[in-house]
């Protein structure tokens, strides 16, 4: 494919207008963007469940239908977020070796999910009542990247208590990157896109996971089979530390510090790519933790003393 770099403008899901990185020829208008690692390539599985589908071409590089819309966020989306890891954590791409970001989006027939699948992310379009196209949302697409990131390098086993570690490192992430393009943030995950006829739910809450039934504390982990062994589940015990290390507060009669949203970034990526391993548990989560804390602000920090509350405030001790 060869062509030149241009620059597009289109609407969202949400009809809120942006402009992304195209690569434009003789046939039109590609959502490829070649200014971002080995670059940025969005596609259409046009409703079927074949993957990657069709590299997505515009006649006028004008992305302003209704059916532009998810492939508008899906490719702009993850434009941002490689630039969090890049900008933020001098990570290029996901592997740190500046992979190439594949996108698919209108995956099969009101899709109610999204996800990694070991090469590329790949969205639905939602049922219209549960779900809107699911790559309308910043938290989700940075979400899902950042599977990409822990198969790269903690490649924790998506169960049990590994699979909630693998999944909270996606929802804080997620939400950091929302933080960071101050992209309406709050400390909720996929409140874009999730039933757009009910105002100000979410799909899970780091806030307070007990809103959508999840535990936010070690003693009321779930340890049944369904979810993989809970790790949409048990991922509140870890999103609510999360939350309390970043903001501070009280919870369970322990009151944690609040150390702010990039200090915590920093904290979680080190740990996530220097100390966990496939088969790290809550326990060695906390370890290692405190450990990365240690190595970026020292052992007497109020840092590390906070890392130490909030794994407390939620019973991994
Ligand atoms: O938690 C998830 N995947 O592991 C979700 C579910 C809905 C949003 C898109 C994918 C987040
Ligand atoms: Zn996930």
């Amino acid at each position: 494919l060869t062509g030149e770099d241009s620059t597009a403008t289109g609407k969202g899901v949400l009809g809120d207008t942006k402009s992304f990185n195209t690569l434009v020829n003789s046939s039109g208008s590609y959502l490829v963007d070649r200014t971002r690692g080995s670059g940025i390539f969005t596609y259409d599985a046009k409703n079927r469940t074949r993957t990657p589908g069709t590299l997505w071409l515009d006649s006028d590089n004008v992305y302003n239908a209704a059916y532009d819309g998810a492939a508008v966020d899906a490719h702009t989306y993850a434009g941002q977020t490689y630039d969090y890891f890049q900008d933020v954590h001098s990570r290029n791409s996901y592997d740190g070796n500046g992979a190439e970001l594949i996108s698919t989006v209108h995956y099969g027939r009101s899709y109610n999910n999204a996800f990694w699948s070991g090469s590329q992310m790949v969205y639905g379009d939602g049922d219209g009542n549960t779900f809107v196209p699911l790559s309308g949302a910043l938290d989700v697409i940075a979400h899902e990247l950042t599977h990409a990131v822990t198969d790269t390098s903690a490649d924790l086993i998506y169960q049990n208590e590994s699979g909630a570690i693998n999944e909270s490192m996606s929802d804080i992430f997620g939400t950091l990157v929302e933080y960071h393009f101050n992209n309406k943030p709050d400390w909720q995950v996929g409140e874009d896109i999730y039933t757009p006829s009910v105002a100000g739910d979410a799909l899970r809450s780091m806030e307070d996971p007990t809103l959508s039934g999840d535990p936010d504390h070690y003693s009321k982990r779930y340890t049944g089979t369904g979810d993989y062994g809970g790790v949409h589940i048990n991922s509140g015990i870890s999103n609510k530390a999360a939350f309390l290390l970043a903001n501070g507060g009280s919870h369970y009669g322990v009151t944690v510090a609040g150390i702010g949203n990039d200090k915590a970034g920093d904290i979680y990526y080190r740990t996530l790519t220097q100390y966990l391993t496939p088969n790290s548990n809550y326990s060695h989560f906390r370890v290692s933790t405190i450990q990365a804390a240690t190595d970026l602000y020292g052992a007497s920090s109020a840092e590390v003393a906070s890392v130490k509350a909030a794994f407390s405030a939620v019973g991994v001790n």
